[in-house]
């Protein structure tokens, strides 16, 4: 018997995947009272280019690190781009004062999650990019050690997502409307449960997964077991540096634009875009910070969590918006799925 990928949990997993990404805001706070004082330098309001050249931050570590410090209610951000100290950080976070806790929260300074999150922070890089042993999780281009180039690692993290893809894809399947989708191109479709879902709610649609060949294993056996193999292609590839199929109606970016920085986001869009046809619908499925980017705060630590291990973080829907505009898609409302993802859809004119 074929298994059905468009049952839904009865439970919401969501909170697991809030507890489990806990950790990193203990990383980020103890990160910025400890090795980079951020709350000291602040005694009077700073421009935020400002402060992250004093903190010695790239763009990309400094909007994760203050997202998060945002969304914990310990900074704030006016409308002339000044960082400033809210009550509370003022009251407990700055050295000297009767209420402070600084030295508190230093006592995690030497554990190993927090030595991880400043190297990653100082330097900008995924953990295991540039390490032959490990080689970087999810991503993959040329100049990055990555760990999908090797079967057992790309087929641990791959099957490792599948958890969270199952929970997800009936919520997409059920919300997509594919009713004039003929091919759905599912680019780093991983397991390519999304796409099966989809195969199984819409008889006539075909899909083609495309990914890294050691990756692709998986969505192959997949397909058997969801009993949709006949209607699924499998095409490998670099997204960045080779063109991609040209007869898909309907692309799906799942989970892929949070791995990488702002150049790739919208190098990736456009190139989706060429590929479509006129009327064609791009479809961002991803989680989603609020436009002022100072929460929702399990986002904002997700968004630590995809800024660890890829070379992205979590964006907003206006910043989606932005990208997939210049590239010439007229953009549909936010759609909520599931485990604080939606997706955006985008349609190319006539
Ligand atoms: C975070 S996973 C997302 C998987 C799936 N779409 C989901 O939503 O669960 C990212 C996927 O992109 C693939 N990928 C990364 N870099 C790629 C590249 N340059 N070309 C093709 N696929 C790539 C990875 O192998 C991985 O399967």
């Amino acid at each position: 018997m074929n298994y059905d990928a468009l049952s839904r949990p009865a439970t919401d997993p969501v909170t697991i995947f809030e507890h489990f990404r806990g950790n990193y805001a203990t990383e980020l706070l103890t990160a910025a009272i400890v090795e980079f004082q951020l709350f000291d330098k602040l005694r009077t309001p700073k421009n935020s280019d400002q402060l992250r050249q004093e903190v010695g931050l790239k763009p990309r570590p400094f909007v994760v690190l203050t997202t998060a410090l945002r969304a914990m209610g310990l900074l704030q951000l006016d409308t002339r781009g000044d960082l400033s100290l809210t009550p509370l950080s003022q009251e407990h976070l700055l050295p000297g004062g009767n209420f402070f806790v600084g030295d508190y929260v230093g006592l995690a300074a030497q554990s190993p999650g927090v030595r991880a999150m400043i190297e990653r922070l100082k330097t900008n890089r995924p953990a295991g990019g540039e390490d032959k042993k490990d080689g970087a999780a999810f991503i993959f281009r040329e100049g990055v050690e990555s760990a999908m180039e090797d079967e057992q690692k790309a087929r641990h993290l791959t099957l490792a997502l599948a958890g969270r893809a199952k929970n997800v894809a009936p919520h997409l399947a059920a919300k997509l409307d594919l009713t004039h989708g003929e091919t759905l191109l599912d680019i780093g479709g991983g397991t390519g449960i999304y796409s099966i879902a989809c195969l199984q709610k819409y008889p006539r649609l075909k899909a083609i997964i495309y990914d890294r060949p050691e990756v692709l294993k998986v969505p192959r056996e997949m397909g058997q077991s969801y009993g949709v193999a006949e209607r699924m292609e499998f095409v490998s590839g670099d997204m960045f540096a080779d063109s991609l199929p040209l007869n898909a109606n309907v692309i799906l970016l799942s989970n892929i634009l949070h791995d990488w920085d702002v150049p790739e986001c919208r190098r990736l869009i456009a190139n989706c875009v060429k590929a479509l046809p006129p009327n064609g619908q791009l479809v961002v499925h991803d989680v989603f910070l609020n436009d002022a980017l100072d929460g929702p705060l399990a986002v904002a630590l997700y968004s630590a969590a995809l800024f660890t291990m890829t070379e992205g973080r979590a964006y907003s829907v206006q910043e989606y918006t932005q990208w997939m505009t210049e590239s010439g898609l007229r953009v549909k409302p936010k759609i909520d799925t599931l485990i604080h993802a939606g997706f955006l859809t985008g349609l190319k004119s006539l």
